[in-house]
C-alpha cells in the first residue's frame, strides 16, 4: 500500500498490534498530550455513541465493568457522564489494585454515590452493560473468581457494548484468553486492532466499530513505516485496483484472457460457477477446458466463453490438452482445480510449468498437497496465487500448529514458505504476500459458507488477475471483498439462507455497481 495523505482515508486501512498501539500512543503522550486528556477525550466520544444507541428513556439503567488499568478508566469517565445525564448506574470492580489514573476516576465516582460492587450479581438486571475490564493492555489469562463472573455475565441477556475489544480477547491473536466477554457491539478505538479480523475473536465482538479520536498521521506513520504490513481492503483500494474505466480504445485480448481449467463428469457444477465468477470481473476473453461429455453444458451456461472440450479418463476428469491448448502461454492468467478431481492430476503438474499467473484452487490444492511441493511454487516465473479454506490450508501447511493460533500470522508464513499469495478464507478472508504484506478482507457473511462460493470467488479473481494490473495481491483482495460484498448483499435481499452460488454469481455485478458508488474517501 501506498501511504495516503488522507487521515481518515489511513485509519479505516490500518490494522495495528498491540505493541504498535502502544507505541503510537507513547508517541502522542511524549509530545505533550495528557494521558487524562486523551482519556477524557476518547471516553466522550464513547458516550455519545453509548446515549446514541442505548438512549435514556430506553435504557434508564446501566452496569459498568470496570478493570484495573485504562480500559477501566475509560469505562469510569463514562460511568460518570451516564450517572450525570440520569442513567442509574451501577459498577463491577472486583480489583482493589487500580492504576493511579483509574483508581482517580473510581474515587470521584463513589464521591458521586454511585454503587461499587465486587460481584457481578448486582448488575443483573441493568437495561445494557459496559465492558471496560480490559483493553489491549491484557496479558494473562482470566481465571478464577474473575472467569466465573465473566461467564455468569455472558449468560444474562441484556446487550453489552466492549470498550476497545471484548475483555478476554488476545489483542492480536483474537485468542479467548480463559474466556472473554460476549459483546453485542465493541466500540474498537483509534485503530483497527487486528483481533477484529481473526475467525476465533468474531464471535466474541458482536457488531464492531472504530472509534476515530484524532490520532495524527505523522505517528501512524512513523510506527508503521514504510508500509503497514496489515492493512483493511476499503473501497479506495477496491477503486484503486479495479480494472476501471476501461481504456476508450481498446479490445477483447487487451482486457485480458482467462482459462479456466475445471470440471469433471463427477464436478460438473464447479465449472459452470467459476465461469460465472470469471464472466462477472469483465475479462475480455474466456476460455474454459474441461472433459469433452460437459462442453453442450459449459456453452449452454456461458454461451460468450470459448468452450474447449478435453479428452477424458474413464472416471470424466480431463485426461490431456488438445491441440488447441498448445500455447498455454497466451492466457493473461489462468485458474485450475475447481472440480477437477485428482484424475487430472497430470493436468495440475503440466501447469504449474507454465509463466502466466496461476490461481490454484480446490483439486489442484488437493494435488499440490499430495505431492508435498508447496516449496517449489517459489521457483515458478509467473506470480502464484493459492486460495485455501482452513481444511486445504492444512493439508498444504501441515507442520503449522492447529487449530491455528493466529491465522493472520499463518498466512504470513504460508506465503513466505511457499512464494505464492496465500488466500486464507474464512470469515475474515486474509491475504498474504511473501512479502510479509496481508490484506484483509473486512466484513462478510456466514452466507457464504456454502457450496460452490469458493467456485464463484476463483473464477472472479482469475478475471481480475487477467486484466490489466500493476498490483496483483492488491487486485486478488479487491476480488475477495467484491465477492464478501456481494454475499453481504444478496443476504441483505435474500435472507442469508438463500444466497446458493449461483445467485451469488448473480449479485457481483449489482456489488460492483454499489462499490462504484459510494463517495471516495
Ligand atoms: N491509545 C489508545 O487507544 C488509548 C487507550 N486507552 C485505553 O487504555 C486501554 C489500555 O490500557 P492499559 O492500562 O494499558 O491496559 P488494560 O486496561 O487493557 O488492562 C491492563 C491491566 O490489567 C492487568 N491485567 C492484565 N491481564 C489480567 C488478568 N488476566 N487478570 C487480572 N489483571 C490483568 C494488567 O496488569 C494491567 O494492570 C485501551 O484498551 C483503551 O481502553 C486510553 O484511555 C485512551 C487512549
Ligand atoms: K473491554
Amino acid at each position: 500500500m501506498e501511504w495516503s495523505n488522507n487521515r481518515q482515508e489511513t485509519i479505516e486501512r490500518v490494522v495495528v498490534s498491540a505493541e504498535q498501539m502502544r507505541q503510537i500512543e507513547g508517541r502522542i503522550f511524549s509530545a505533550g498530550m495528557p494521558v487524562e486528556a486523551l482519556m477524557e477525550k476518547v471516553a466522550g466520544l464513547l458516550t455519545a455513541r453509548i446515549v446514541a444507541t442505548y438512549p435514556l428513556e430506553k435504557f434508564s439503567s446501566v452496569g459498568v465493568l470496570v478493570g484495573p488499568g485504562h480500559n477501566g478508566g475509560d469505562a469510569l469517565v463514562i460511568a460518570r457522564e451516564l450517572h450525570l445525564q440520569g442513567y442509574k448506574v451501577s459498577i463491577f470492580c472486583p480489583f482493589s489494585k487500580l492504576k493511579p489514573l483509574t483508581g482517580s476516576h473510581a474515587s470521584y465516582a463513589r464521591s458521586l454515590s454511585i454503587p461499587f460492587y465486587d460481584r457481578a450479581h448486582p448488575l443483573k438486571n441493568s437495561q445494557f452493560l459496559i465492558d471496560g475490564l480490559f483493553g489491549f493492555g491484557l496479558t494473562r489469562e482470566l481465571s478464577g473468581e474473575l472467569a466465573a463472573e465473566v461467564e455468569e455475565i455472558n449468560s444474562w441477556s441484556q446487550p453489552i457494548a466492549s470498550i476497545d475489544l471484548p475483555s478476554g480477547i488476545h489483542t492480536d491473536t483474537g485468542a479467548v484468553l480463559g474466556t472473554a466477554v460476549k459483546a453485542t457491539q465493541t466500540f474498537c478505538l483509534g485503530l483497527w486492532k487486528r483481533a477484529f479480523f481473526q475467525d476465533a475473536a468474531l464471535s466474541h465482538c458482536g457488531r464492531a466499530t472504530l472509534i476515530d479520536f484524532g490520532i495524527p498521521l505523522a505517528d501512524i506513520r512513523a510506527i508503521l513505516e514504510p508500509v503497514p504490513t496489515i492493512e483493511r481492503v476499503t473501497n479506495a483500494t477496491m477503486r484503486e485496483h479495479l480494472p476501471l474505466p476501461r481504456p476508450p480504445v481498446t479490445h477483447k485480448y487487451k482486457q485480458g484472457h482467462l482459462l479456466l481449467i475445471c470440471g469433471s463428469r463427477r464436478y460438473c457444477g464447479g465449472a459452470i460457477l467459476t465461469g460465472l465468477g470469471a464472466r462477472a470481473s469483465g475479462v475480455g476473453m474466456l476460455s474454459i477446458a474441461v472433459p469433452e461429455s460437459l462442453k453442450l453444458l459449459l456453452v449452454s451456461h456461458l454461451p460468450e466463453a470459448l468452450i474447449v472440450g478435453c479428452p477424458e479418463t474413464k472416471t470424466g476428469a480431463i485426461a490431456e490438452f488438445p491441440d488447441v491448448l498448445d500455447d498455454l502461454e497466451q492466457f493473461s492468467a489462468i485458474v485450475c482445480g475447481p472440480g477437477l478431481t485428482l484424475d487430472a492430476r497430470s493436468r495440475v503438474r503440466e501447469i504449474l510449468n507454465v509463466n502466466a499467473p496461476l490461481i490454484l484452487d480446490a483439486d489442484a490444492l488437493n494435488c499440490l498437497a499430495q505431492w508435498g511441493t508447496t516449496s517449489t511454487l517459489a521457483q515458478r516465473q509467473g506470480e502464484t496465487i493459492l486460495t485455501p479454506h482452513l481444511g486445504e490450508f492444512k493439508r498444504l501447511f501441515p507442520d503449522f500448529n492447529y487449530p491455528l493460533q493466529d491465522a493472520i500470522a499463518s498466512a504470513q508464513n504460508a506465503a513466505a514458505q511457499s512464494g505464492a499469495i496465500i488466500v486464507l478464507k474464512g470469515a475474515r478472508t486474509a491475504i498474504a504476500h511473501p512479502n510479509g504484506s496481508v490484506k484483509i478482507v473486512p466484513e462478510s457473511t456466514p452466507a457464504l459458507a456454502r457450496g460452490g462460493s469458493g467456485d464463484v470467488l476463483a473464477g472472479l479473481i482469475g478475471g481480475l488477475v487477467a486484466q490489466p494490473t500493476t498490483d496483483i495481491a492488491a487486485t486478488v483482495a479487491t476480488a475477495a471483498t467484491w465477492h464478501a460484498r456481494a454475499g453481504l448483499l444478496a443476504a441483505g435481499e435474500r435472507t442469508e439462507l438463500g444466497v446458493d452460488a449461483h445467485t451469488l454469481g448473480q449479485f457481483l455485478t449489482p456489488a460492483l455497481a454499489e462499490i462504484l458508488a459510494y463517495p471516495l474517501l
